[in-house]
């Protein structure tokens, strides 16, 4: 790959992170951090993703143009509805513009229906913020069950779909990427797609944007519709884009 090609490339995919800090054991002074990092020498990231407590905060501390994204359900995703929405209609009073909800994902199999149900009730209480559903594709049985976790937060109303919490043993994969993509693709290909969870490298980064180009069409990945969910890239990324050398001491592009 040309070096321009890959400095291109590695800006384009700041523009569409969600830098993620999702740690246990996250604070104030770590989410400030965070959003003084989300303004990067390479332009803004999409938003920035943290633990609900933190919304308002970030709200205040981050320019407008960079989104605040929250988790509803998360990790779990074994929280009844009421309580979901709860966390919801809360995140969205305090200014959180993107909901990212992890679906009954235990539940696909057995009753699909009730996946369904649930993103639509959310949905329809994230007044102007949208709505992520997080599938934890590592944990659905096969690509069967899959496919019918994008069918079913497809119909409920999901604005993405979002492979991982980056919780579980197995995060976003290309092999499951692919599957959210030909079902956003027969879809229409207007809902987006955000593979996240141990993304690490800008080669990681930029095979998923090359399989959105692929199934969804090179126009499909614009920031609004296609996102990585990711802790630990952007010093890749920061790096490809400026010609330096890269963490871990791999070589420059
Ligand atoms: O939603 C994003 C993930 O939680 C981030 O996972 P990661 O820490 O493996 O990058």
């Amino acid at each position: 790959m040309a070096g321009g090609t890959a400095a291109r490339r590695a800006k384009a995919l700041i523009a569409r992170l969600d830098l993620t800090n999702l740690a246990e054991d996250c604070s104030e002074a770590d989410v400030a951090a965070l959003c003084d990092r989300a303004e990067t020498p390479a332009g803004p990231v999409a938003a920035i993703c943290i633990w609900p407590e933190f919304v308002a905060f970030a709200r205040r501390e981050l320019s407008a143009r960079i989104k605040v994204a929250t988790v509803v359900n998360f990790p779990m995703g074994g929280a009844d509805v009421d309580a979901t929405l709860a966390e919801t209609r809360q995140a969205v009073a305090d200014g959180a513009d993107e909901i990212d909800l992890v679906v009954a994902y235990d539940r696909v199999e057995s009753d699909p229906g009730f996946v369904e149900a649930q993103v639509r009730t959310i949905k329809a209480h994230c007044g102007h913020a949208k709505l992520k559903t997080i599938l934890e594709t590592g944990r659905l049985f096969d690509e069967a069950a899959i496919r019918t976790a994008c069918h079913a937060a497809i119909a409920g109303g999901a604005d993405f779909l979002k492979t991982s919490t980056g919780k579980v043993e197995v995060n976003a994969t290309p092999a499951s990427a692919r599957m959210l993509l030909e079902e956003i693709a027969k879809a229409g290909g207007t809902v987006g797609c955000k593979p996240a969870g141990g993304i690490r490298t800008f080669e990681d980064a930029d095979g998923y944007m090359r399989l959105a180009e692929t199934i969804c069409g090179s126009d499909y990945p614009s920031p609004d519709r296609f996102r990585l969910g990711a802790s630990g890239v952007l010093a890749d990324l920061l790096a490809v884009a400026a010609g330096t050398e890269r963490p871990g001491g791999k070589a420059g592009y």
